[in-house]
């Protein structure tokens, strides 16, 4: 049992931690936001490398750039009139209590002093102050990124660009290794079948995009999830490839000897933090799934197979609501304990937010060392990509995600696509971080599945991309 005293103190900390460091320096103003994308972005070196901290332009070519009027980085008139003021990395109108919490941010934010002489009974002076208040704040950033008409100490402020991204970036893995879900997550779900030729071109095109891992098919019933029948075909296909590790999902020992059997030299076993989703998902209780996956991660300990273990709802459950993360850790920690190399944290439905996010990796990396643990985000409402920021931020290294942002589990109502890979790669290379895949072929790859499901990619890195793509043309 973990103690829990300890461990709500313990993700309180953490909590506090994080929200002190929400980056405000960074926080685009509307109004320098736009401008800034359509005046002075620096070009990308090419079309499907992200533009990451070391692409900034430099300052000595800052000053040629100038296309920024100073009056691009002041709030609007309109913005002052409605009386809406930026605190603590939030825009909160005038009526909005934005006071809580004091003790994350006067540190971190020394400016938070001129907001707390306000007089709370004249509505003038605080509008006033606010209006004043404002324009610091637009001010500071317009500052920290040079893009007023002031003069500038360029060593300077190259050294401020330095600091601010070892701030908020310096927790951040050098590597993190992608499991690609496409093929299983990702199709899973479709309601049309896909022919098991085009599952193994596309398992192929990954492979070569040089995704370290495609999970590529799940041995199930097939009456429970009709579009993976085809299971022992494909795998039969695909496990001489090189390149890439290929797991599959078994859900009892009889998936797995029929996984083993069509060659898969590594499998991954799926229990829920939610009793009611892992009776709909599988169709028993969290602990009847875990004794299974003991009698699976025994057979497959004998034959030299490793076993991923999956966690569902780690964050929140269509039946059930918020999970608590006491139980996440609770059932990753099984997982590990009955031999998984590696635990995978699935926000199923997409409801997480980093502030549930913080909290769950927490307790789970209490119990668990961090490089054993993947995180697995849906992007229902579309906090993937922050939920991955921070999660590598705490030191997570390993990411799941789908190629086009496909799938979804047919046994968890509401839950929309994975991340796309094609947006976490963009994201990673523009942090500076490694994947080794290389993006050109990921996109092809996505753009394969894409036209044969007949829809528009899910990823927004491949549809920009495209549209780069076709503006060159016409040049
Ligand atoms: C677990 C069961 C099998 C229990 O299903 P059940 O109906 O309770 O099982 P059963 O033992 O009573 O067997 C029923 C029938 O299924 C057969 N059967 C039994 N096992 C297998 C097998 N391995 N392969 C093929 N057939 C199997 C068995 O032989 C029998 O066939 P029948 O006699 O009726 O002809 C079923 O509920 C099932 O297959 N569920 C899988 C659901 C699934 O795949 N969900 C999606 C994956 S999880 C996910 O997406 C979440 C994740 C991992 O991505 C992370 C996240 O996002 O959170």
């Amino acid at each position: 049992m973990l103690a829990k005293r300890g461990l709500d103190k313990c993700l309180w900390e953490s909590t506090k931690l994080f929200r002190a460091l929400i980056p405000v320096p960074l926080l685009v103003p509307a109004s320098a936001s736009s401008s800034s994308s359509s005046s002075s972005s620096p070009a990308m070196s090419s079309l499907e490398e992200p533009l990451g901290f070391d692409k900034l332009p430099s300052m000595s070519t800052m000053d040629r750039i100038q296309r920024f009027s100073s009056s691009a980085c002041r709030p609007h008139v309109d913005d002052l009139g409605m009386g809406n003021c930026w605190i603590e990395g939030r825009s909160c109108s005038s009526s909005n209590s934005c006071e809580e919490d004091d003790e994350y941010t006067k540190e971190t934010f020394p400016w938070r002093r001129h907001t707390k002489d306000l007089s709370q009974n004249d509505s003038f002076n605080r509008r006033t102050r606010s209006l004043n208040w404002n324009r610091m704040v637009v001010r500071n950033y317009c500052d920290s990124r040079c893009f007023s008409d002031r003069q500038y100490d360029f060593q300077s402020n190259d050294k401020d660009i330095r600091d601010i991204t070892n701030k908020f970036l310096k927790g951040i893995p050098k590597f993190v290794k992608i499991v690609e879900v496409g093929p299983r997550d990702g199709l899973q779900n479709e309601k049309n079948i896909v022919p098991t030729d085009v599952k193994v071109e596309l398992i192929r095109r990954l492979v070569s995009s040089g995704l370290p891992v495609v999970e590529a098919t799940s041995f199930v019933s097939p009456k429970w999830v009709p579009q993976l029948a085809d299971s022992r075909d494909v795998m039969s296909a695909v496990c001489g490839l090189e390149g890439s590790r290929l797991p599959v999902l078994t859900p009892n020992l009889k998936g797995f000897e029929a996984a083993v059997a069509a060659g898969a030299k590594e499998v991954a076993v799926f229990a829920s933090a939610s009793e009611s989703f892992s009776k709909s998902n599988i169709n028993c209780s969290i602990e009847e799934s875990l004794a299974r996956y003991r009698a699976v991660a025994h057979a497959a300990k004998e034959r030299s197979i490793p076993v991923r273990g999956y966690v569902s709802c780690v964050v929140g459950c269509p039946v059930e609501g918020a999970i608590s993360p006491s139980k996440v850790a609770y059932v990753a920690k099984e997982l590990y304990d009955m031999g998984c190399f590696e635990i995978s944290l699935g926000d199923t439905i997409g409801v997480g937010t980093p502030g549930s996010v913080v909290p769950m990796l927490e307790a789970v990396m209490a119990v668990i060392p961090i490089e054993k643990l993947a995180v697995h985000f849906h992007d229902t409402y579309g906090q993937s990509l922050s939920n991955i920021l921070v999660s590598l931020q705490m030191g997570i290294s390993i990411v799941d995600s789908s190629i086009s942002g496909l799938g979804g589990c047919p046994y968890a109502k509401g839950a929309s696509g994975n991340v796309a890979t094609e947006d976490v790669v963009y994201m990673l290379h523009g942090l500076g971080v490694k994947t080794k895949v290389d993006l050109t072929k990921l996109l092809a790859a996505g753009d394969f599945i894409s036209k044969h499901l007949g829809r528009p990619s899910g990823s927004k890195t491949a549809i920009a991309l495209s549209r780069v793509t076709a503006d060159a043309s016409k040049i």
